[in-house]
């Protein structure tokens, strides 16, 4: 007659696809009860991993139909305390947050509002800090516009991938000395796209779990604007050394900068500050001048509010919006304009705040 630890020994071969380890490690699976013909077995998912849960009950089907004297599988739900709760997932006591293999930090750019330049300061620094040597990877889990493959020249590309199942590869595109993955590589930009919670969890854990990342100080991710799924999924899913928070000077910016500030707050993720964006407009031509065409002081009254530094007033000039467009960053095409120079020193106070050699 099979018995319990027969079972256990047969399941430990399934694996989490986002993290390949076992399901048994993981404390997925949290009762099994063998009574011939029939067997149950009780599963405790995470919510980020509720995508695999089909998968995951037929692989344990699969598994036991195969003693003899089992003919009847029965699996079910535990109560996980995790269910739609948007708690302290992120550094709390709630599992499970899992590191990935080689990456030394993970710097979320987030932002309240669309089109306030959260994929622009996410280019710009990541490719700031690879100047300064460091290792750095971008991931782009932009959904609503995955724009950065445009921004870094890339858009064309396909990332490879090697391995077949749980051992799946992506290989990130290299570009500017950044290794980078998007959602923009598997979604077709003039098509809109409705994504569901556990979905988007899924791709999310994919990119990060099995792109092959290789070494990496930094992981940069641009994060859709707003507070909805996708930053759950990163903040249940892995740990976040630090959230840059990035905002454009007016009002109407800013009250939606504090509800997506307020979010990663809430799950005691660390905010390492604040960036405002298009602070002044510089002219193209001499002389120069400086044009506050969205107001001013906003970036400044959101970080004092929650007592977080502004790390960077970003100029809005032309040149930067053309490199956008072109694949060509300002910090690489025009090192010494007046946004390139911001950008380089918001890397080197997020090298001094994560404390990176
Ligand atoms: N400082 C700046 N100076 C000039 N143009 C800028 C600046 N910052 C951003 N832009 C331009 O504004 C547009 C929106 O920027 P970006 O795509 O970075 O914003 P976003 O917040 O990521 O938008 P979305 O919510 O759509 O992802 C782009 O065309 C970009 O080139």
């Amino acid at each position: 007659m099979t018995t319990a630890e027969e079972a256990i020994k047969a399941l430990s071969s399934i694996k989490d696809s986002g993290t390949g380890k076992s399901l048994l490690e993981l404390g997925w699976l949290d009762q099994i009860r063998i009574n011939p013909p029939r067997a149950s077995v009780r599963l405790n998912l995470p919510n980020f991993a509720n995508s695999q849960r089909q998968g995951i009950a037929q692989e344990i089907r699969t598994y036991l139909e195969k003693f003899d004297d089992i003919d009847a599988v029965q699996i079910e739900l535990a109560n996980s305390p995790q269910q739609g709760e948007i708690g302290k997932a992120g550094h709390g006591e709630m599992q499970p947050v899992q590191a990935i293999n080689g990456v030394k930090n993970i710097v979320a750019v987030t932002s309240g509002k669309g089109g306030v330049g959260k994929s622009t300061v996410a280019v710009n620094l990541a490719c700031a800090l690879a100047q300064k040597g460091l290792k750095v990877g971008l991931l782009d889990a932009d959904i609503y516009g995955p724009n950065t493959p445009t921004m870094l020249g890339v858009a064309q590309k396909t990332p490879e991938v090697f391995g077949q199942g749980a051992e799946q590869k992506i290989i990130p595109i290299e570009s500017a000395g950044i290794a980078m993955v998007s959602m923009g590589f598997l979604i077709d930009e003039d098509q809109p796209v409705i994504w569901r919670g556990p979905m988007l969890n899924g791709i999310i854990r994919q990119f990060l779990y099995q792109t092959s990342w290789g070494e990496r100080d930094v992981l940069v991710v641009d994060m859709p604007p707003g507070t909805g799924d996708a930053q759950l999924s990163l903040a249940q899913a892995v740990p976040i050394t630090g959230v840059l928070v990035v905002t454009t000077p007016q009002k109407v910016s800013l009250q939606d900068a504090r509800r997506g500030l307020a979010m990663f707050k809430q799950m005691d993720i660390p905010i390492l500050g604040v960036i405002e964006n298009m602070t002044f407009f510089v002219t193209p031509d001499p002389p120069e001048r400086k044009y506050s065409l969205f107001g001013s002081g906003g970036g400044e009254q959101l970080a004092k509010e929650n007592s977080v530094p502004l790390l960077a007033q970003i100029p809005m000039e032309m040149p930067v919006l053309e490199g956008g467009n072109e694949g060509w960053p300002i910090v690489k095409r025009y090192p010494d304009s007046l946004s390139a120079k911001a950008f380089k020193e918001l890397a080197i106070s997020i090298v001094k705040t994560i404390k990176i050699n």
